[in-house]
């Protein structure tokens, strides 16, 4: 199996960096694979001018699946926006059609106390979001900055969604609630938005295709609260796009720190590119203090999901469940009486605890 590796920036190369080695380690007991590396974000407009060039499009397409670790960073902030490392990822993800983003928020029991929220509310936590990826405000025409009638500068951003991108991704979330506890959340902003009217309109209607799963629904900003509150409530949640970017970062501090939320991006046929939900953290980068579990258990999503190699994605699992037991921590997640760790020393303790 083919795996497109890219590093990105900030934290990105570090974490990254852990992740191969895993992979690595996993190819010298026989999983086989082939890994080839290129540039997205910042580092692909430093190296072709381009965020996405089109060496690195064209490697996604060729590979099985793609690992990216993060882009962004301050330098280029001030770019022309089609230039900004933010629209590379936005468009290796249409390009490579991946709609489904799975970013599972679980707490690992010796996090709890990591978590600012009491380990009462968060012990036990394991929730599926499930984001559309490839629509919704992120991609809706028209959109740009135009001076209007009165001579003024205004910002022009369009929420949208069609039935078949509701539909599919409806499905996605219909499916795995079917393997999980059969309980959907679905969150939207009907209230407020035809989007998310027509949202909340079709997959009520598609409950009937999935008699046995409870559905029910919830306002974003409601949601947004009962994550804090009462976050075991949920188990799958689907939601658009922009609320998915949003949720999935609140629902990560309950896991205790950003950096332990893997993803994965899924096209019709499970291929997928896989990354942390998190950024490049250019506030931290170059310092090897990045958490890069977020990214390895990203592998093990690729594993499973794209090569349904369950037996190997079990093992990342494992042994980022030992390293925690044995006390090893990155700073984000440190608590008094664990072992600090560096980005590489934990990437190192995972490859040892496979
Ligand atoms: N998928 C992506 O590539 C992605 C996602 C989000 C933001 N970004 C980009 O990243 C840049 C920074 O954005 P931001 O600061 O809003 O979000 P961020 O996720 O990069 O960082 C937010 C905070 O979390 C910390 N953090 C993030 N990942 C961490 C990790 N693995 N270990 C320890 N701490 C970690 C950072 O140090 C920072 O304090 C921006 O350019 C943004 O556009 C990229
Ligand atoms: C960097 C940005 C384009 C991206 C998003 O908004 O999807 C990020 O925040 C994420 O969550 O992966
Ligand atoms: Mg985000």
């Amino acid at each position: 199996m083919k795996i497109a590796v890219l590093p990105g920036d900030g934290i990105g190369p570090e974490i990254v960096a852990q992740a191969v080695k895993v992979l690595k380690a996993l190819a010298s007991d026989g999983l086989k694979v082939e890994l080839e590396q290129a540039h997205i974000g910042g580092a692909g407009y430093d190296a072709a001018g381009d965020p996405l060039p089109d060496a690195t499009m064209k490697l996604a397409q060729d590979s099985d699946a793609v690992l990216l670790g993060a882009v962004g960073g301050w330098q280029y902030d001030t770019l022309p926006r089609p230039m900004r490392p933010e629209q590379g990822l936005l468009r290796i993800r249409k390009g490579m059609g991946v709609f489904a983003n799975l970013r599972p928020a679980l707490l690992y029991p010796e996090l709890a106390s990591a978590s600012t929220l009491k380990p009462e509310v968060v012990s036990g936590l394991d929730i599926m979001i499930v984001r559309e990826l490839t629509g919704d405000i992120y991609f809706g025409q028209p959109r740009g900055i135009q001076v209007n009638d009165k001579g003024e500068r205004e910002g022009i951003n369009t929420m949208r969604y069609c039935e078949s991108e509701i539909r599919r991704i409806a499905k996605v979330g219909y499916e795995i609630a079917m393997k999980r506890s059969r309980k959907l959340c679905s969150v939207d902003k009907a209230n407020v938005l035809e989007t998310t009217e027509l949202w909340r309109e079709i997959v009520t209607g598609m409950n009937k295709d999935y008699p046995e799963v409870e559905l029910s629904h919830m306002y974003v900003d409601n949601a947004a609260m009962q994550l804090v509150r009462a976050p075991k409530q949920f188990d799958v949640m689907i939601t658009g796009n922009i609320f998915g970017d949003i949720l999935s970062d609140e629902a990560s501090m309950l896991t205790g720190s950003i950096g332990m939320l893997p993803s994965a991006s899924l096209d019709a046929n499970n291929k997928g590119l896989y990354e942390p939900s998190h950024g490049s953290a250019p506030d931290i980068a170059g310092k090897d203090i990045a958490n890069p579990l977020a990214t390895i258990l990203s592998v093990a999503m690729m594993l499973r999901y794209t090569f349904n190699n369950e037996e190997a994605a079990g093992r990342i699992e494992n042994a980022v469940k030992n390293v925690l037991a044995q006390g090893y921590r990155t700073a984000d997640i440190y608590t008094e009486g664990t072992r600090k760790a560096s980005c590489s020393e934990m990437g190192a303790a995972v490859v040892a605890a496979l």
